[in-house]
């Protein structure tokens, strides 16, 4: 058998044009996995409302950040995979789950190399049916349609995997190296809390409390809540920042039903209306830098803290291309490639 990577991100639309902004949203929202609702009502929330509105809003937005070699996200996974590829020795491909390059382009590029064993790597650190489960079923589907021979391996969420969280880690500590800062906030994209409930796979450990998600359980393997307290507590720990001086939030929230609390753009104008002068705010949800770290957040969370006093804001990058982080996603990758397992 031949090896072979797929690396998975969530997609950009092909321009800022908001025709192909429309086009993008349509693909993601139409998804039963990030708008789990009943297709009739789905279609007629996406399409009926949804898309008259938001593409033009989305558009502005991606003008924003959008770079000359085209949206950052897909720029920066681009980045990284040329970087993968230039230290392993077996083929490495790059899709998005929604828009280009697509998933099944991704597998037929490495069926063409001769690739009959593929590790599907999604690249998200914490499970979410609207992210990991969504690339998993859509793969699979395409792989019985079309390479029925092929065999696939998956990397498991890394949300806790100390490779990880020392590189998460020491990002952060570089990027606030000489940053005088109050508060380090986590901040992670947000899921209806109906998300959080449809992933417990017990149907009864859910509660969306203070004390479900420190309580051991199954269930965790699924819960995108908890993975986000684990990663978190594991940095602070690496970091040996002191209770008080961080905690988590959850940004990106879309529509009426309620999402993980706190928001992140209320908890940052509640800290500045508490006082608070200088923020320092981190992503984990995401690897690579997109729209919602580099507009929403680094944008118009900053915007936020200075409308309520505040006074230094400071971002941290995503984990994007930096060599440590590559150094780790490259052995992972011959872990499997040459049967030695990879860590969960
Ligand atoms: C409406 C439901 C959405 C769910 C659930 C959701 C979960 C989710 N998303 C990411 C990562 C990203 N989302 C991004 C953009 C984005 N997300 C939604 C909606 C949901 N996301 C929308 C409508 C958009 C598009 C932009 C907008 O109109 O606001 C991005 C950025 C893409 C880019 O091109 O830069 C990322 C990345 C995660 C990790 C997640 C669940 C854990
Ligand atoms: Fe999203
Ligand atoms: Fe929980």
């Amino acid at each position: 058998m031949s090896k072979g990577v797929l690396l998975v991100n969530l997609g950009s639309p092909d321009s800022t044009d908001p025709k192909d902004v429309k086009r993008y949203l349509g693909e993601f929202l139409m998804d039963e996995r990030v708008i789990d609702v009943p297709y009739w009502a789905r279609t007629l929330l996406v399409k009926g409302i949804v898309l008259n509105t938001r593409p033009k809003k989305s558009a502005e937005a991606y003008k924003k950040i959008w770079w000359e070699e085209g949206s950052p996200l897909i720029v920066l996974s681009e980045r990284l995979q040329a970087k993968i590829d230039s230290l392993t020795s077996i083929p490495i491909a790059l899709s998005m789950r929604y828009g280009n390059p697509d998933i099944l382009s991704g597998l037929q590029e490495l069926n063409d190399k001769g690739v009959d064993e593929v590790l599907l790597f999604p690249l998200y650190p914490q499970f979410a049916m609207a992210t990991t489960e969504t690339i998993l079923v859509l793969a699979e589907e395409l792989r019985q349609k079309h390479f029925p021979d092929m065999k696939f391996t998956t990397v498991p969420p890394f949300y806790n995997h100390p490779d990880y969280i020392r590189v998460l880690a020491e990002s952060i500590s570089e990027r606030l190296e000489g940053v005088d800062f109050q508060h380090l906030l986590f901040s992670y994209h947000g899921v209806p809390e109906r998300h959080i409930r449809k992933s417990d796979v017990t149907k009864s450990h859910c509660k969306i409390d203070g004390t479900c998600c420190q309580s051991p359980s199954v269930a965790h393997q699924f819960c995108y809540r908890h993975q986000c307290f684990e990663t978190t507590r594991l940095v602070a720990e690496y970091l040996g920042l002191k209770e008080n001086t961080y905690s988590v939030s959850f940004q990106s929230r879309l529509g009426f039903d309620p999402w993980l609390q706190p928001y992140t753009d209320r908890t940052i104008e509640r800290f500045g209306k508490q006082g608070m002068k200088k923020l320092a705010i981190v992503t984990p949800a995401f690897v690579s830098d997109c729209l919602e770290t580099l507009e929403e957040i680094a944008m118009e969370g900053e915007e936020i803290f200075h409308e309520v006093g505040g006074k230094e804001f400071t971002v941290v990058p995503c984990l994007n291309d930096r060599q440590d982080w590559v150094n780790v996603l490259s052995r992972w990758i011959d872990e499997w490639a040459f049967k030695k397992p990879v860590k969960a």
